[in-house]
C-alpha cells in the first residue's frame, strides 16, 4: 500500500494513506480535484450518522465514527450553509432544509429579512485513529442567497452567489468554484498540516 512520509520531529514516520469518508459523490469529486497529488488518499462511501450541535463538534464526531470503522487515519467533512439573518441557521442542518424546502424554500426563508448574506463553510476533520482526538480545519466563503441560477448538479450551488462574483457557484466553471470555495479553503489548511511534517500525528495509533 502506498504510504506518505511525514516527519515527526526528526524521525520520518510512515503513514498509511488517509481515507476520505463521505456518502456524497459530488464532494468526493471536488476533493479529488482540489487535493490532486498533494496528499495520497483513498475514499470510502459511507453515510455516517451526524450528531446535532456545534458544527465543529459534528465534524469531530463524524471523524471518530469513521476512524472506528476504518481503523486507520480518516478525513471527513461537514458542510454548512449559514444565513446571517438567521444567526447562522440552517448551518449544519442545510441538507434537510434543502431536501424538504428546495431552492425556492431556502429563498423564502429570508423573505422577511433584507439581509440575504450568507456564508458557506466546510469543516474537515482528521482523526489518525479510533482513539485520538480529531482535529479540524475550517474554510469559509462569504456570499448571498439568490433565486436559483445555473445547473442543478450539486446541492445548494444554484442559490449561493459568492461575494465579488456575478455568478452563482452553479454557474461558475468548476475550476473557478474550486479556487474560492469553502471546500478548497479548508483543504488548503489540511494540505499545510500535512506538509508541516506531520505535526499532531501520533504514530502508535495505527501501528
Ligand atoms: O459545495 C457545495 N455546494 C452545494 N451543496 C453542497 C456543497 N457541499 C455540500 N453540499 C450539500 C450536500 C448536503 O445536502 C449538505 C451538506 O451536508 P453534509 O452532511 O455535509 O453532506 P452529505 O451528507 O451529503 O455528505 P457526507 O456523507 O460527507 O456527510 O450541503
Ligand atoms: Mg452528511
Amino acid at each position: 500500500m502506498a504510504a506518505t512520509r511525514l516527519m515527526a520531529g526528526s524521525v520520518p514516520v510512515k503513514l498509511p494513506p488517509v481515507t476520505f469518508v463521505t456518502g456524497n459523490a459530488k464532494k468526493l469529486e471536488e476533493v479529488k480535484v482540489i487535493l490532486g497529488q498533494s496528499i495520497p488518499f483513498q475514499s470510502l462511501k459511507l453515510d455516517l450518522p451526524e450528531l446535532q450541535g456545534d458544527p465543529e463538534d459534528i465534524a469531530k464526531e463524524k471523524a471518530r465514527l469513521a476512524a472506528k470503522q476504518v481503523k486507520g487515519p480518516v478525513l471527513v467533512e461537514d458542510t454548512c450553509l449559514c444565513f446571517n439573518a438567521l444567526k447562522g441557521l440552517p448551518g449544519p442542518y442545510i441538507k434537510w432544509f434543502l431536501q424538504k424546502l428546495g431552492h425556492e424554500g431556502l429563498n423564502n426563508m429570508l423573505m422577511a429579512y433584507e439581509d440575504k448574506s450568507a456564508y458557506a463553510m466546510c469543516i474537515f476533520s482528521l482523526a489518525i485513529g479510533p482513539n485520538s482526538e480529531p482535529i479540524t480545519f475550517v474554510g469559509k466563503t462569504p456570499g448571498k442567497i439568490v433565486p436559483a441560477r445555473g445547473p442543478n448538479d450539486f446541492g445548494w450551488d444554484p442559490v449561493f452567489q459568492p461575494d465579488g462574483y456575478e455568478q452563482t457557484y452553479a454557474e461558475m466553471p468548476k475550476e473557478e468554484k474550486n479556487k474560492i470555495s469553502h471546500r478548497s479553503r479548508a483543504l488548503a489548511l489540511v494540505k499545510s498540516h500535512f506538509s508541516e511534517a506531520g505535526i499532531g500525528l501520533e504514530t502508535d495509533e495505527w501501528t
